[in-house]
């Protein structure tokens, strides 16, 4: 048994844990649910050694725990799988999994490759990943990579093992068969600690949840008694309603943006195209890989376009890049990939904000950046988000997860983009910055009379917002579902039609 016994953390202006007793059993898979920033991934880093809490113990069978650093939980049998992947792209199955091991396969200056891949291979059965050992990660699906972080966590001959949201770049069917394997590991008596915001993963997946609400202890009860909507109410403090936001006409209106023929000889797929008209939002709905955001990157010439062509406004246009997307265009991209692709990690929350609009806070006759209007621009957006940080001048890197993607945001609101696409915009975040989020989003095409593309796999969200839904499968749109009579069913009819669409 691991139990955690008045632990309490602060950082600079946030007191992220306070006072948290939670008893994990063997053989249990126990969910940490609440907003972002209620401290969750915080308690993972303590118990694995990441961070030192300030009181309060982590006892391991009876033992406490005196951890400094990660290294020390792995000696000890604790290992985290975190979030974002944290492989080497240009290493090889193998070398990943025995990264932080190499030395105990080498001897006298020797690297005994030979058995680093029968090493690795043992742990690669165990997680049902089928390749050869040698094969370069690189060329992997985000699925895969996934399960070498968790092969690599199990061959430290893991006795606790901590998932933050190990599902949020997996398709359903994935997540189903790493479900598999997390019951299989609960079975031999693993200690299983996982984070997610997803509430029907975790009302399948769970034995026991623990709620977390800025920094306390709400309560933990086995799922058994924890229903969805009293979780939720746990989390943020009251009932949550759900509500139909309304229609958006603009399908009939001006045409945006066109794409026409859109071709990628790397993505693999021909002639796409498409129409997205003003004020609309218009969903690309498939499985993660279906090839929406590869159309997206490929039109913008982010990754290499091979043929077709973009108008906008009905005028053809040359987009080379991201930059005269964005500046010759105002054509914004709110990528699905915050931590490498959206936000600078080691600069402050003003100037993430303010990054695709710096001329708005240059001095009055000079081109350079004045800091102070950059903060009074950045908190006007950091108000309208409602982003949870000590301050503007933190660093975006040490905000949760769910206030990193809103900063994603906020950059591209703070540009004033006329077209916005929006790549998985509450993946990771909590359920009242979800709809926080929505609201936005809708707003913006409804009242601002912006043009909206959404990509998204959460097919609620789809319905909340899109009001015509392209269907991606395997790198083609196979299915449009739109007009009035569609969006006037019910949540759940949409759901089972756009299910359909994937037989
Ligand atoms: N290294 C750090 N430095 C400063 N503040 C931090 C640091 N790590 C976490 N925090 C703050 O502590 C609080 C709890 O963060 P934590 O990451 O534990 O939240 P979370 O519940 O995991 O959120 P999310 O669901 O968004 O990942 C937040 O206010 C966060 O900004």
């Amino acid at each position: 048994m691991l139990e955690v016994s008045g632990v309490s953390k602060s950082f600079p202006g946030v007191k992220a844990l306070q006072d948290i007793s939670v008893p994990f059993k063997d053989g249990e898979i126990h969910a940490l649910l609440g907003e972002n920033g209620a401290g969750k991934s915080t308690l993972m880093k303590i118990i694995c050694g990441i961070y030192k809490a300030d009181t309060g113990k982590v006892v391991l069978d009876g033992k406490e725990l005196k951890l400094h650093g990660y290294g020390d939980a792995v000696k000890q049998h604790i290992s985290m799988v975190h979030q974002e992947i944290q492989l080497i792209p240009e290493g090889s199955i193998a070398e990943n999994i025995i990264n932080d091991k190499i030395s105990q396969f080498t001897k006298f200056g020797f690297v005994n490759w030979k058995a680093i891949n029968q090493f690795a291979l043992k742990y690669m059965k165990e997680v049902g990943l089928d390749f050869p050992p040698e094969k370069k990660v690189r060329f992997l699906s985000a699925a895969h990579k996934q399960l070498i972080q968790i092969a690599k966590a199990l061959s430290a001959d893991a006795r606790v093992l901590l998932l933050d949201e190990p599902t949020s770049s997996l398709t359903r069917h994935e997540a189903n068969t790493l479900f598999e394997l997390v019951r299989k590991l609960k079975d031999k008596g693993m200690i299983i600690i996982f984070v997610s915001h997803k509430l029907e993963e975790v009302q399948v997946i769970a034995d026991r949840v623990t709620v977390f609400r800025d920094g306390r202890l709400v309560g933990t009860d086995s799922i058994g008694n924890m229903e969805n909507s009293k979780i939720i109410k746990m989390m943020i403090g009251r009932d949550f309603v759900y509500r139909y936001r309304g229609r958006l006409d603009a399908y009939n209106g001006e045409v945006a943006l066109e794409a026409r023929n859109i071709t990628s000889r790397i993505h693999g797929f021909k002639d796409m195209s498409f129409k997205v008209h003003k004020g609309e939002i218009l969903g690309f709905y498939g499985l993660v890989g279906s090839g929406r955001t590869e159309l997206v990157r490929t039109m913008l010439n982010i990754d290499k376009r091979d043929g077709g062509e973009v108008l906008l406004w009905g005028k053809p246009v040359k987009i080379d890049s991201f930059k005269t997307a964005l500046h010759k265009y105002k054509i914004g991209y709110v990528t699905e990939n915050r931590k490498e692709e959206g936000l600078f990690l080691e600069h402050t929350v003003a100037m993430n904000v303010c990054v695709n609009s710096w001329n708005k806070s240059y001095y009055r006759h000079i081109p350079f950046i004045n800091l102070k209007k950059e903060k009074e621009n950045a908190d006007v957006f950091a108000k309208r988000l409602e982003i949870k940080t000590p301050s503007l001048n933190t660093l975006a890197g040490k905000l949760s997860g769910g206030n990193q993607q809103k900063i994603s945001i906020a950059k591209w609101l703070a540009a004033d983009c006329d077209i916005l696409i929006i790549d998985e915009p509450t993946v990771g975040v909590d359920i009242g910055a979800k709809e926080y989020i929505h609201e936005l989003i809708w707003n913006l095409a409804a009242k601002e009379g912006k043009t909206v593309i959404l990509i998204s796999s959460d097919m609620n969200e789809m319905i909340s917002l899109a009001r015509r839904i392209l269907i991606f499968r395997d790198r083609q749109i196979t299915g449009e579902l739109s007009g009035e009579e569609f969006f006037a069913k019910s949540g759940e009819e949409i759901s089972t039609e756009i299910g359909k669409s994937f037989v």
